[in-house]
């Protein structure tokens, strides 16, 4: 049988840096992804597709609230419905040319995807997700005065708006992800999914947050018995004394490791620090499966085990 990847790429990495945030420069960075994900497909390795949207589900929100004079601004859960629409799009796109260039027929579809939050959850009190564009100090201060936005710096990069982020409860969408997932590379839970709560009735309403897509991708694997996630970002491997002088990047992390490098704050909450906390708990109690964070570009050598961060049970 084959194994199984969810691999989440991350919204940040998708847009090649913090200036180009066009539609166009999302696409070029996910056609060269694509041709990795393709790769990975071609070794025979069963693929589920989880994105971020941070950048993207902020500038959506952005360009509703600027327009609103214009027409009625959309509400934040609609916004995180658009980010997965238009993401999912552009991998479908690449992901499909990709494929057909290796003449390797497998459908790629996107699923709306909703996820279920728990209204009590503390997060909505403590905005810790970064989301939109970077701004200076001085653009975040008059942000946080005109706006009322809460704003944070974001792993050295900049200053950013947060908003709530809940944990993710449930993937509603779980059973067409199952059914469809073992004879097609299915793009679901972007985002993180769009953060809703089950209301009495069986209905579902959505909320005003972003989930983390790690989480959410964390979430995904293990409902479909994953034997890896591989979370891709900007950063080849994790580090300790992250962007300072002695910076050392690790090859491989243990749950052990993990715990005291969390203590002593080695990851950027917000950034690092979920991935490394999904990825603790995807291989928590399975020493088989393994966790793999690393660069889009590395996905190929890291599956290999010729780069990136391994973190595993022990
Ligand atoms: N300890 C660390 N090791 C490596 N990268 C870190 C660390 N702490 C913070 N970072 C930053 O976190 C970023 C990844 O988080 P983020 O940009 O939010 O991810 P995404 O690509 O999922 O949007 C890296 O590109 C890096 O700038
Ligand atoms: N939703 C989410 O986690 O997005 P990023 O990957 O852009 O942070």
């Amino acid at each position: 049988m084959s194994e199984k990847i969810v691999i989440a790429l991350g919204g940040n990495a998708l847009q090649s840096g913090k200036s180009e945030a066009t539609a166009e420069a999302q696409l070029k960075v996910v056609r060269k992804t694509c041709e990795y994900i393709a790769d990975i497909s071609c070794m025979g390795y069963e693929i589920g597709i989880v994105h971020g949207n941070g950048p993207q589900v902020g500038r959506i929100l952005l360009a509703s609230e600027t327009a609103k004079d214009v027409t009625p601004a959309m509400p934040f859960d609609v916004c995180g419905a658009m980010s997965q629409g238009y993401i999912g799009y552009h991998i479908q796109q690449a992901l499909k040319y990709a494929l057909n260039k290796r003449n390797r027929n497998i459908p790629v579809l996107t699923i709306e995807t909703q996820t279920v939050v728990e209204k009590n959850d503390p997060a909505f009190k403590h905005p810790t997700k970064p989301i939109g564009p970077f701004y200076s100090e001085e653009e975040a201060k008059e942000l946080e005065k005109t706006k009322g936005y809460t704003m944070v710096e974001d792993a050295g990069r900049g200053y950013r708006r947060v908003v709530a982020s809940p944990l993710p409860r449930k993937i509603v969408e779980i059973e067409a992800v199952k059914t469809l997932w073992p004879t097609s590379i299915v793009i679901s839970t972007g985002g993180g999914g769009i953060p809703v709560i089950e209301n009495r009735n069986g209905t579902y309403s959505g909320v005003a947050a972003v989930i983390d897509k790690d989480f959410g991708a964390e979430l995904l694997a293990e409902e479909v018995g994953a034997d890896y996630l591989m979370i891709l970002t900007e950063v080849e491997k994790v580090a300790i004394n992250f962007g300072k002088p002695d910076q050392q990047d690790l090859s491989t992390l243990t749950l052990e490791d993990a715990d005291k490098y969390i203590e002593e704050g080695q990851f950027a909450p917000g950034s690092m620090l979920p991935k490394v906390e999904a990825a603790m708990k995807f291989v928590r109690g399975y020493p088989n499966k393994k966790a793999i964070i690393t660069s889009l570009d590395c996905a190929v050598d890291a599956l290999a085990g010729k780069t990136g961060t391994i973190v595993s049970f022990a």
